[in-house]
Parts: structure tokens; C-alpha cells; sequence
């Protein structure tokens, strides 16, 4: 008998044909308790689950007895209480790699919006306001040859380094828990205390994981110590930065501008101060958000979920210590 799944993403045909070749698949719309009552066999049977953005605590795992491998649809993994999980040996699976070069590319089009004013001006010009020749009221700041900090020197915090590197001529700056010898080597990129990083860049920007280390890393105190003329660049997780403390920041003139892709909480809701800034960009966590990187990341997940519950995990495990 095939195991038995829960898939609460909606995934393109051939990776659903794919899990159904190797599963009993489930499908629902989330992982809410309302859900988990309401299809409570499915969930004492379930060996595996796949998705993305759900929480699954201690709580939720009291559902699902029979539990092998949970597969995400994502890289980050804050949304797993990855001890309960392991303590349950449960593998949790993600999917890094496939996605790197696509949150890149939208962190430096942050970079280039905020700095442009891309997304302002170019409402301006919807709404009739380009009368005539522009004048500094339009101008922007350069991007090219200024220096980026980067916090989380991972995966993303590579790919964008090397972007900024050799497609922007800039000084790259960055802040980890140890010294990235490939960084260095290829984008001569500088190791700096957080402080350092914070007082020299010209832009900030975040690829950080959250966790109890990240949660509200940038604050108060660390906005005041950025440029008046620096940008803040956040598409890690939304609590690294305490979005009060930004807003502020914003209002009162102690940073230049910032270009967000994550939150607090999401979606943002309508009326939250940020969308009122005109020196914000507010993205709706389209990092990995491209046709084919969408497709990759849930053929990863697809196949992270097969290697799982036939004991042929080779890559892509967070927890590996279960598998012994
Ligand atoms: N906006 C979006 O749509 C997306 C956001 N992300 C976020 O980006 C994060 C990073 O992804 P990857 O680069 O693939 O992960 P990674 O694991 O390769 O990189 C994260 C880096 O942060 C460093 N780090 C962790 N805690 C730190 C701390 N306290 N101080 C300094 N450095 C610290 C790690 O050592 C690591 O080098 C994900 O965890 C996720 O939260 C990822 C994909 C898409
Ligand atoms: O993969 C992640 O962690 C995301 O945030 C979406 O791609």
C-alpha cells in the first residue's frame, strides 16, 4: 500500500501525477485546526505532509501520529518547530538552492526601485504629473560604485554580492557569525562587526533566516546608526526587523528609504503606515515568485517528500540527525 499524504499547495499537473505515483494524496487548503478537525482520519494516517507557509508546532503534530517527513515548499523553515519535529523523528525537508538566484535577482530590484524611485515616479507619471522637463524633485540616488552591506552571508547573501560585485562595480560589506573565504576571494568583499556595517552602507540588505538570534536584529538603535542617506533592504523574514522601529526611522528622516519584500505580518495589511511612505517599496514576498522558479522549488519539494519516506535522502534535509 502506498503511504499516505497531505498536500495543501496546489501544485501543476505533472508533480501532482508525480506524488501520486508514490502516494495516497490528500489535498487540502491548509493546516489550520479547523482544517485538522474537520479531516481528522487524513491526519492520523498521514506519513507525509507538503506545502509551504503553514505553522506546524507541537500542537499540530499531536494530530498526525504516523508522521515521517514534512516537505516545504520554501527555504526558510521558521514556521516548523524543527525540535518537536526532531524529537519525533520527523524529517523536514526544504528547498534551497533552486531558488537563490531568483530571490537575488529581487533583492537588487529592490535595490534599484528604492534607489530609482522606480515605482513612485513611474505613479506620478500615471497619474499626469509628467508635465515637462523633470526636475531633482524626480532624481534618484546612484546605485553603481556605492557600498552594500549584507547581512546573512548564505546562499542569497553570495548571489547578491556577486551581483553587485561585477554588475555594479560596488564595495561589498558584510556581517556573519564567521568569515566567508569565497566572498572575500571573489567579490573582495569585507568582513565587518554588525555596527560597522550599519555606519558604512549605502545600502543594508537583509538574507537573513529568522530566528531567536535574527528576531528584531535591526531596531531602534541599529536604524540610527545607518546613513540618513542609506536604504534598508529586507527579504529575510519581516520579524528580523522591527517594523515599528522602521516605520519611524522612515518618518523621521534617519534613513533614506527602504524596499521590503517580507513583514511582520503578511500580507501587510492596507493600512499599515508603510504603504503611506513614498519612500517605501512594498513587494508581497515575491523573492522566489518567478514561473520557473515556482516550478523547480515544487518539483524540489515533490521529490525531497519521495527521497523522505523511501529512506534515500542524499540532500535537502534540515534535521538530517532523524535519518540515523
Ligand atoms: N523573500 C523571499 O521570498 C525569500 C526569503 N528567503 C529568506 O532568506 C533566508 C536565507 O536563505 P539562504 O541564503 O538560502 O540561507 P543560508 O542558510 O544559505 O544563509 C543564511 C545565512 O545567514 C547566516 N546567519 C544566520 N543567523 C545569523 C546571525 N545571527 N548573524 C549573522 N549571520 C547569520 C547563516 O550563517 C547563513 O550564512 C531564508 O532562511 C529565508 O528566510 C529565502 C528565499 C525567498
Ligand atoms: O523559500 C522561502 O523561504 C520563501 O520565503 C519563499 O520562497
Amino acid at each position: 500500500m502506498k503511504p499516505s499524504v497531505i498536500l495543501y499547495k496546489t501544485l501543476p499537473d505533472d508533480l501532482l501525477v508525480r506524488l501520486k505515483n508514490h502516494f495516497t494524496v490528500t489535498q487540502l487548503k491548509d493546516l489550520s485546526p479547523e482544517t485538522v478537525r474537520q479531516n481528522a482520519q487524513a491526519f492520523a494516517e498521514a506519513e507525509g505532509i507538503l506545502g509551504s507557509s503553514e505553522k506546524v508546532d507541537k500542537a499540530f503534530l499531536e494530530h498526525t501520529p504516523k508522521l515521517r517527513a514534512a516537505s516545504t515548499v520554501s527555504v526558510g523553515y521558521d514556521n516548523f518547530d524543527v525540535d518537536a519535529l526532531s524529537e519525533r523523528h520527523i524529517a523536514l525537508m526544504h528547498t534551497p538552492t533552486v531558488l537563490t538566484e531568483t530571490v537575488a535577482d529581487t533583492i537588487m530590484t529592490l535595490v534599484l526601485a528604492t534607489a530609482r524611485r522606480a515605482v513612485e515616479v513611474a505613479e506620478r507619471v500615471k497619474v499626469g504629473e509628467w508635465k515637462g522637463s523633470i526636475g531633482p524633485d524626480w532624481f534618484g540616488i546612484d546605485v553603481h560604485h556605492k557600498t552594500l552591506g549584507i547581512l546573512g552571508m548564505g546562499r542569497i547573501g553570495l548571489a547578491l554580492a556577486q551581483r553587485a560585485h561585477f554588475g555594479f562595480s560596488m564595495t561589498i560589506l558584510y556581517n556573519a557569525r564567521r568569515h566567508h573565504q569565497e566572498a572575500e576571494e571573489r567579490f573582495n568583499a569585507r568582513y565587518c562587526d554588525l555596527d560597522t556595517l550599519l555606519a558604512e552602507s549605502d545600502f543594508v540588505c537583509i538574507s537573513l533566516p529568522l530566528t531567536d538570534e535574527t528576531y528584531h536584529l535591526i531596531g531602534a538603535e541599529q536604524l540610527a546608526k545607518m546613513k540618513s542617506s542609506a536604504i534598508l533592504i529586507n527579504a529575510g523574514r519581516g520579524p528580523v526587523v522591527d517594523e515599528k522601529a522602521l516605520i519611524q526611522a522612515l518618518v523621521d528622516g534617519k534613513i533614506h528609504a527602504a524596499g521590503l519584500d517580507v513583514f511582520e505580518q503578511e500580507p501587510l495589511p492596507v493600512d499599515s503606515p508603510l504603504l503611506s511612505l513614498p519612500n517605501v517599496v512594498a513587494l508581497p514576498h515575491i523573492g522566489s515568485a518567478t514561473h520557473e522558479t515556482r516550478y523547480n522549488m515544487a518539483a524540489c519539494a515533490v521529490d525531497n517528500l519521495i527521497a523522505a519516506l523511501s529512506g534515500n535522502v542524499k540532500e535537502n534535509c534540515v534535521n538530517p540527525q532523524v535519518l540515523k
